[in-house]
């Protein structure tokens, strides 16, 4: 269905080519998943599926790319895109219609479909993506996760052999991930669409594909079925992409086989407790009490518990009883209490539309409460405008396009300091590129970056001000697992008074000192995160799903929440499995385990902990 040949392209303006001999094909009916490091060139391949690059963008092309046999760079683009539907990135390139009926609607009437089966294909992918109440809003009223939902919905409208889709499910809850891809996987199977999908979630989306293919540096480095692809873990380390926590796991205990899903691996789980080289511990449930201290983590598994700060400081925000919409007689948020202090980083998470963005406007002043007040720093944010908290207050759109406008990415992180006359400016600038890993981009435009690139040009233009309260919308989205690290490790070690809304679970269980979870615009639950995954009630109402990990050692009758946590507590009980040949001939075979590492008695926090095996 896709045939790629030696494709280099280099964009307008770039000396070095973004794609480097890229050769690919997807046979009719395959689930493909791409992931890469950030930067990598995974968007730039798949515009060239449906001939937007090179027939809109211009640069340098050579190579040939065919979808069912046409040549991209020979056919018009109304043909192409009959047959290749592509979902964008970013929901607000792709939405132009000014209500959801009519976006959905555009391409089954460009198709020229009749007037009722383009109300039956409406209505269909609508109910696919959860949107079938919102039918007449416009589309400049939705959330961003509700924006990905109708970019998917209307693409599925028009039925394409081709569904290539770029982070497609980035900005949605947990739950309606999982249901949209659910129905797009039958779709696959049934109607055999072919379906190449672009992906940082890799620990999430992998079920759902039959091939896993990684890019790095504008090429093609691993290409395997889904079943085989995290035989050998190396790469992903490597590469810094996250791996599905079931895998990890049992690679971790040394077991060699790779299960996507919670139920594969209970399966391994209750093989080795049958044969007897996995014990479960008994009077187990309360980890933290067994465990005392534990490091900080280098992997997606060693995500551990943030401490929780002091918190006998008088608030810097304090919201009473706070309602507030866009819309005179249409309340989004309804009747908010809210106490933060300095210190605490505070994670807000639920279901699409729930009102998570609109609270964090409102903590910028940016959004008035309609009743009820908001304080930030001891100030009522009704009387005040924005800009009266410039320099205190940093604020980081979902999306990060809404604050780029300079010509460089310096000049970005300059803007601030530079409008707020500060001193040490040019410090700030280095400062703040080098705390998120773009000083090398810091003569770039801006809008020539990838869209990780630009979110973390996003958040230096605002750390460069230092503000004592940072407000960020959506800060790990479409980020690889090392730039997410290495931005949340700056907050928490500059001990950052921060709030932060995310889809993410594992990270707001890793960062954020406290969880509060929305739903219809209210908030049901404000705690620790430990406290707030166990609560299933809460959950499920918030489109919040527990980590993989975490129904594991459930379905076991223990309580852990890592990856690490669990393989302690299963191997603290069973050290001669640790020793057995299973785990030291996987070890052995591992490119990143060092020998220090095999002579270790236990695989334990030590051995996770050591950055040797990230490289
Ligand atoms: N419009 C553009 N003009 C010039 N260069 C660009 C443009 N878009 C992307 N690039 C270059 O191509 C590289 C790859 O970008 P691309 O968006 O394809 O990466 P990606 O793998 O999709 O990244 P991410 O995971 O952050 O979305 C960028 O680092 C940048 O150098
Ligand atoms: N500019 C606007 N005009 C009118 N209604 C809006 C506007 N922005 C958001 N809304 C509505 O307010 C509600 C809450 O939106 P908000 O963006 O706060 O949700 P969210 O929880 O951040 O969602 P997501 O997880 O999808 O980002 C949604 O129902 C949305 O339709």
């Amino acid at each position: 269905m896709i045939e790629i040949k030696d494709l280099w392209y280099t964009y307008p303006g770039r000396s070095e080519p973004t794609l480097k001999g890229v050769n690919l094909k997807v046979k009719k009916g395959e689930f493909v998943l791409l992931t890469g490091p950030t930067g990598c060139g995974k968007s730039t391949l798949l515009k060239t599926l449906n001939g937007i690059i090179p027939h809109e963008s211009g640069g340098i092309f050579s190579g040939s790319v065919k979808v069912k046999e046409m040549e991209t760079t020979d056919s018009n683009q109304m043909e192409i895109s009959k047959e290749v539907g592509l979902v964008f990135q970013n929901p607000d390139d792709q939405i132009f219609s000014t209500t959801v009926e009519d976006e959905v609607a555009f391409g089954p009437e460009n198709l020229c479909f009749e007037q009722k089966e383009i109300e039956k294909k409406v209505e269909e992918a609508l109910k696919i993506v959860g949107m079938s109440d919102h039918r007449l809003a416009s589309t400049n009223s939705l959330s961003g996760g509700q924006k990905q939902r109708i970019c998917i919905a209307s693409m599925l409208a028009m039925m394409p052999e081709v569904l290539a889709m770029d982070e497609p499910v980035s900005q949605m809850d947990p739950m309606g991930t999982r249901e949209v891809l659910n129905t797009v996987r039958e779709l696959n199977r049934k109607l055999k669409m072919t379906i190449l999908l672009v992906e940082h979630r890799l620990h999430e989306l992998a079920p759902f594909a039959d091939r896993i293919v990684i890019m790095d540096d504008g090429k093609i480095v691993f290409d395997q079925p889904a079943s085989k692809a995290f035989d050998n873990l190396g790469i992903f380390y490597r590469l810094g992409l996250r791996i599905p926590e079931p895998v990890e796991l049992c690679h971790n205990l040394g077991i060699k086989v790779s299960p996507l899903s919670v139920s594969g691996a209970l399966a391994v789980l209750d093989r080795e407790i049958f044969k007897g080289n996995i014990r479960i511990p008994q009077n187990f449930r309360n980890v933290e009490e067994d465990n005392g201290a534990k490091e900080s983590f280098r992997t997606n598994s060693a995500w551990s518990n943030p401490s929780v700060p002091a918190v006998n400081s008088p608030p810097i925000i304090d919201i009473q009883d706070m309602w507030s919409g866009y819309e005179k007689n249409k309340m989004v948020l309804k009747g908010i209490n809210l106490e933060i202090r300095k210190g605490e980083r505070v994670a807000i998470m639920g279901t699409n539309g729930s009102g998570k963005s609109t609270l964090l406007l409102n903590l910028a002043a940016i959004l008035k409460p309609n009743k009820g007040s908001v304080k930030v720093f001891g100030e009522d944010t009704g009387s005040k405008n924005p800009y009266s908290f410039a320099g205190r207050v940093g604020f980081v759109f979902q999306n990060p396009d809404l604050m780029l406008f300079c010509d460089s990415v310096e000049e970005e992180a300059r803007f601030g300091p530079v409008q707020l006359k500060y001193n040490n400016i040019e410090e700030r600038v280095r400062d703040s590129l080098e705390a998120m890993s773009i000083l090398n981009l810091k003569h770039d435009l801006p809008q020539a970056l990838s869209r990780g690139q630009r979110l973390r040009t996003a958040v230096a233009s605002v750390l460069s001000i230092n503000p004592e309260l940072i407000l960020l919308d959506e800060p790990t989205t479409g980020q690889d697992m090392v730039n997410i690290e290495q931005m949340m490790d700056y907050f928490k070690n500059n001990h950052s008074t921060m709030v932060f809304c995310t889809h993410d679970i594992e990270v707001a269980m890793s960062y954020a000192t406290r969880i509060l979870v929305m739903n219809e615009g209210r908030i049901i639950a404000d705690g620790e995160g430990r406290e707030i995954i166990k609560n299933i009630d809460i959950l499920r109402k918030a489109s919040l799903t527990q980590p993989p990990v975490v129904e594991i050692a459930n379905s076991l009758g223990v309580d852990a929440f890592s990856v690490t946590e669990l393989v302690e507590m299963l191997t603290r009980r069973s050290s001669e499995v640790i020793n057995s040949e299973v785990i030291n001939s996987e070890v052995i075979n591992s490119e990143v385990i060092n020998s220090e590492v095999i002579n270790s008695e236990v695989i334990n926090s030590e051995m996770i902990k050591c950055e040797v095996i990230r490289c």
